[in-house]
């Protein structure tokens, strides 16, 4: 099975660096400066569960079919990621999005066709970092995917060994849309609130109203679920509730880390899209709100220098 990876950042680096050490054929499809810096240094990742510095086949151009595509750019960079990966997929080419967030898949399917996308999650605390190396915050790896339409199903289990091979423990969804509505009502929750409140959740849980604050997001992100026929399980809101309200973590989304470098965050992508579909539903969503301008805000004043 080839693997083609859009991107050897965080993510992509991360789960493409695993699968390259357990011997799967991956190839990286990278801008110059980044194919430049990987074929001087290899791929590095500093992790839990273990470092990784290997060399990796970077193509700076897609020419040919891959059998799976994972895309792992950030959703301001999609447009670009599907025109560069455009002639990597062929009729059997499974196309599999990493990327936070359910905006994306309109586009994909509008230009692949919703029979080559499948759907896919990753839960890797992890940032790329100015040397060019790749830092895992924890020992979570999740790795999640699956068909969202049966026709799809077959090319998924087909790809389930290949993933086996970087020792991450890929899991086949057999509800993979039930799973990505999860990880967005998580994520719309865990980034409105650390980039609100622009603290790690401990922190957060210091405050009078912290802990009312963190289960109002999961509340009102919650509820959008909802309302899209997608309620999260009684066990994946727990999940949620606990860590965002977690005394004493660290934790922050990778939002807050983006916004706190001066980097483009995915705002509209992640709270922009869920507020925008609590406000279709009739949903009251007060938090994502404020959220979502504080963002808008802060984007306004990056742009201005
Ligand atoms: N970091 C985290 O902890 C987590 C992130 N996610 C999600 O995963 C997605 C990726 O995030 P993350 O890995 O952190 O982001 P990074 O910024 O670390 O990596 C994205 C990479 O995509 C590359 N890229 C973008 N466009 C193109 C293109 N047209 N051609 C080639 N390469 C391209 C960028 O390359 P270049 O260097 O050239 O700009 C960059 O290295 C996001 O949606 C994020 O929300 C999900 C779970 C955890
Ligand atoms: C919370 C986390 C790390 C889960 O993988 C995430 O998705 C993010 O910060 O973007």
């Amino acid at each position: 099975m080839r693997i083609l990876i859009l991107g050897a950042g965080a993510i992509g680096g991360y789960f493409g660096a695993r699968l390259a050490a357990g011997g799967a054929d991956v190839t990286f499809l990278v801008r110059p400066a980044r194919a430049e810096r990987l074929a001087k240094d290899g791929l590095r990742v500093v992790s839990p569960v273990g470092d990784l510095a290997l060399p990796v086949a970077t193509v700076t151009k897609a020419t040919d079919p891959f059998d799976a595509v994972l895309l792992s750019c950030k959703a301001y960079d999609l447009e670009s990621a599907i025109d560069a990966v455009a002639p990597a997929v062929g009729p059997a080419t499974l196309v599999i999005p990493l990327l936070n967030g359910l905006r994306h898949y309109g586009e994909l399917d509008a230009r692949f066709g919703a029979e080559r996308v499948a759907g896919g999650l990753v839960q890797m605390p992890g940032a790329l970092r100015p040397d060019g190396s790749i830092l895992h915050f924890s020992t979570l790896q999740r790795f999640i995917f699956g068909p969202r339409s049966t026709s799809q199903t077959a090319a998924c289990q087909a790809l389930l060994p290949t993933l086996q091979r970087g020792g991450f423990d890929p899991i086949l969804s057999e509800d993979i849309t039930q799973a990505m509505w999860a990880k967005f009502t998580f994520i719309a929750a865990f980034a409105g609130l650390t980039c609100l409140m622009r603290a790690p959740v401990g922190a957060i849980m210091t405050a009078d109203d912290g802990q009312a604050i963190a289960e109002g997001f999961v509340t009102e992100c919650a509820a959008v679920a909802s309302a899209a026929g997608y309620a999260p399980s009684e066990a994946s809101l727990s999940e949620t509730r606990a860590t965002l309200t977690a005394k004493g973590s660290t934790g922050t989304a990778s939002m807050l880390r983006d916004l706190e470098s001066g980097a483009r965050t995915e705002h509209e992508h992640i709270l922009g899209d869920m507020l925008a579909r609590a406000k279709a539903a009739g949903v009251p969503a007060p938090l994502l709100t404020v959220a979502l301008a504080h963002m808008q805000a802060s984007e306004a004043r990056r742009l201005a220098g």
